[in-house]
């Protein structure tokens, strides 16, 4: 640590002028006139402003991370005055004392209310770890104030790679994200602190870990002229791995900041060629082909990426017309619902008329569809159209009246308490949300299920729900800016954009996507081991209580911000709808009626690199709701090699099996021991080896947890009336 030279122990007068200085400044900091280079507001319109590289926000030494405190302070204020935006920040430097970098960054969004606060941060940093004991910073001079001849020797060398690309291991690739992890957490996520993503060093090849920033606010990319390389005419062009992660970074809209264009690195194209070329990769990049494709998700959904929607409740309220003009848009949804209920009715027994009952006709699209199956399968049939919507119901009997006619009967009620004339082979409905259960299909069908002759069908068969643990500081922010418990205890409808999937491949079953989202549970149509009065209705509804407990392998550090819930359906056979990532091409590709869902947390769970994450999750019900419940807890696995934590500065890695549940050792597995090799993780692990939940059985380690979710439907539920 520096200690401030007194007047008395130095004995120099020189010094004590320089003291008295460094005083004088720390009292009201300020510039002159030729120590800025902008002075006027037009001026100050155009400009991204980049604080001073020599700050060292995390230094060592406490006395040059105050001054580089008042230093950023005082170029932040004079950039407010200016009403600049935004602000690029140095990069952390020092893992050591990031939480310190923090803190200040922490300050100036309490002292400057509206402006940006922009992280550069390089995306991965062997420094980082060649350096662990002194961090490559320049020197401060000795009273603390800057000179600007010191500078981050990583980026002032970013002209020369020292590493392959495939060298970069776990340890490096982690080292920045924890870094910033610190700093918006100790920020508390403050929407206003975001990235610049600084692609100086080389990308590595295990592109997968790259996948966290999609998760991140990214608002800049800092592009030097050093990491183009030059193509067979000469003209400056990306890596193809580095063409493939700027391509998809587009979905955060960034700025680029092009640095050393005008060096003369390349030969051909001159200095507009490096922005020519990024703009080709911001055209040809998938978010922005996605929107242009005529018909396409993306195109449908322009505007509502990643903004948080209530989930409908078509069972309590009624919807409105344009409700279910938006849903009769779907090209995919009404082809698949007829293609099955054509199959079903070219299966049925030879029978002369074949009954179907519509349950919950909405404005009659699915009937159409009955009458069009019929006709393609030379079938006679009867329809009945179940609606409670009193509103919708005009419109069915408008339809009746002009196209359906005598083939089909209105039936206006709740489909758990109205009649039928006459029994049904083909029950069809389509009552499904996000999760599939979520708009109480189940409890709806078990209403109507009576309905059907006892080898008759129901359309859909059977549907699942899945999840999988997502991170998303965008989603988090919007999830709890309502400020009370009911922001971080709804589910909602959102479709997914800047967020990233925490699970990996390794581990659960259902091989490689099937560890990566996992299923919850399944819901089938008719069910006949229910209980059921008189009327063939349910005595409660336990039988549609669900829970489940789901291990995830996460192979990457992140954070976990919630749980992203989709469903998929059979309708009948092998026709199907599915929102699931993995399958949805291949079942349901370009359908438009349902986002995923997100569970949100109301804390962010930090889920180190090889940890296991076990999420629990309850559909549960009393006679007026249902609702669901969701928590989570992470594990470091416990297995060969053995790991003993002492202290926060001892740390160290022993061999053998060996375990104590009453002590601080703990053993964990080989991949674990090579995680916490960087010392990030160590640090996350180590602060609380006596708390530490020590299980000698399933071979775990117990790092953390949730709170659990919306216990007893206290914050959001669906009405079952
Ligand atoms: C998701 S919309 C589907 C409408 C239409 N089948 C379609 O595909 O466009 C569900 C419809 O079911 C109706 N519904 C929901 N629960 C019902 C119930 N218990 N009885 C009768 N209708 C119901 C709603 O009013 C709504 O019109």
């Amino acid at each position: 640590m520096c200690i401030m030279p007194s007047a008395g122990a130095a004995g120099n007068e020189e010094v004590i002028v320089v003291e008295k200085a460094a005083e004088a400044w720390r009292q009201s900091p300020s510039f002159l006139l030729d120590e800025v280079t902008i002075t006027r507001l037009d001026e100050a319109e155009i400009v991204v402003p980049m604080a001073s590289d020599w700050l060292q926000l995390d230094a060592t030494d406490d006395w040059i991370r105050h001054d580089s405190g008042i230093a950023l302070q005082q170029e932040v204020a004079y950039a407010s005055y200016l009403n600049i935006p935004t602000i690029i920040l140095p990069p952390p430097r020092n893992r050591s004392h990031v939480a310190s970098y923090g803190r200040i960054v922490n300050e100036c969004l309490r002292n400057i209310p509206y402006m940006h606060f922009s992280v550069r941060l390089p995306i991965y940093d062997p420094a980082v770890f060649k350096s662990k004991e002194s961090p490559p910073h320049g020197d401060l001079n000795s009273n603390g104030i800057s000179t600007a001849q010191a500078s981050s020797p990583k980026l002032a060398s970013s002209q020369k790679h020292p590493l392959k690309p495939s060298k970069v291991s776990e340890g490096e690739l982690n080292a920045t994200w924890e870094m910033w992890d610190v700093i918006r957490t100790v920020c508390d996520n403050n929407a206003r602190v975001t990235l610049t993503l600084d692609l100086t060093p080389p990308l590595p090849a295990n592109a997968n870990v790259l996948d966290r920033w999609a998760a991140e606010p990214v608002q800049h990319i800092f592009l030097p002229a050093s990491a183009f390389i030059a193509n067979v005419k000469g003209y400056p062009v990306l890596p193809k791995g580095t063409q493939a992660f700027i391509r998809q970074t587009m979905i955060h809209h960034p700025t680029f900041i092009l640095s050393g264009v005008d060096s003369g690195v390349h030969t051909m194209g001159g200095e507009s060629a490096y922005p020519q070329y990024v703009k080709h990769l911001e055209k040809t990049s998938p978010v922005a082909q996605a929107t242009k494709t005529e018909g396409s998700v993306e195109q449908f959904a322009q505007g509502y990426q990643d903004y948080l929607q209530n989930p409908l409740q078509p069972l309590m309220d009624n919807l409105q017309s344009i409700t279910y003009q938006t849903f009769e848009q779907d090209p995919i949804k009404y082809h698949n619902y007829e293609e099955a209920i054509y199959r079903a009715l070219v299966d049925r027994p030879d029978r002369e008329r074949i009954v179907i009952c519509v349950a919950g006709a909405g404005r009659g699209p699915l009937v159409s569809r009955c009458l069009k199956a019929g006709q393609r399968a030379n079938r006679e049939t009867f329809i009945y159209a179940v609606e409670k919507n009193p509103n919708a119901f005009v419109t069915l009997q408008y339809r009746k009246a002009k196209e359906w006619g005598s083939s089909v009967e209105l039936i206006a009620g709740d489909m758990r308490r109205v009649e039928l004339p006459e029994p049904v082979d083909i029950l069809v409905s389509e009552l499904l949300g996000s999760f599939g259960d979520n708009e109480l299909s189940p409890e709806c069908l078990d209403g109507a299920i009576r309905f059907l002759k006892p080898d008759g069908i129901s359309i859909p068969s059977s549907y699942t729900a899945h999840l999988t643990p997502l991170s998303s500081s965008k989603l988090y922010n919007a999830a709890r800016e309502s400020k009370d418990l009911r922001g971080v205890e709804t589910p909602y409808v959102v479709m997914f954009q800047n967020v990233n999937i925490l699970s990996g491949d390794g581990g659960g079953a259902g091989g490689r996507c099937g560890s990566r989202i996992q299923e919850c549970w399944e819901f089938e149509h008719p069910r006949k081991d229910v209980t059921v009065n008189g009327r063939g209705l349910p005595l409660t509804n336990s039988h549609n209580v669900r829970s489940a407990k789901l291990t995830f392998h996460i192979p990457h550090a992140g954070v976990m911000h919630g749980l992203a819930g989709y469903f998929e359906a059979i309708l009948y056979s092998d026709v199907g709808l599915s929102i699931h990532p993995c399958h949805k091409e291949r079942v349901s590709k370009d359908m438009l009626s349902w986002f995923p869902l997100f569970f949100p947390f109301r804390e962010p769970l930090y889920l180190p690199s090889n940890s296991e994450l076990q999420v629990s999750i309850w559909r549960l019900t009393n006679e007026r709701q249902v609702w669901y419940e969701w928590y989570a807890e992470s594990f470091l696995p416990v297995a060969n090699a053995s790991l003993r934590i002492d202290t926060a500065e001892d740390v160290g890695v022993s061999e053998g099996p060996s375990f104590s549940s009453t002590s601080t050792h703990v053993a964990v597995p080989s991949p674990v021991v090579d995680a916490l090799d960087v010392f990030p993780l160590v640090a996350r692990v180590e602060p609380r080896p006596g708390s530490m939940e020590v299980t000698p059985a399933s071979g775990v380690v117990k790092i953390g947890q949730t709170a659990l979710h919306n216990p007893g439907g206290r914050s959001s539920w669906i009405g079952l009336t």
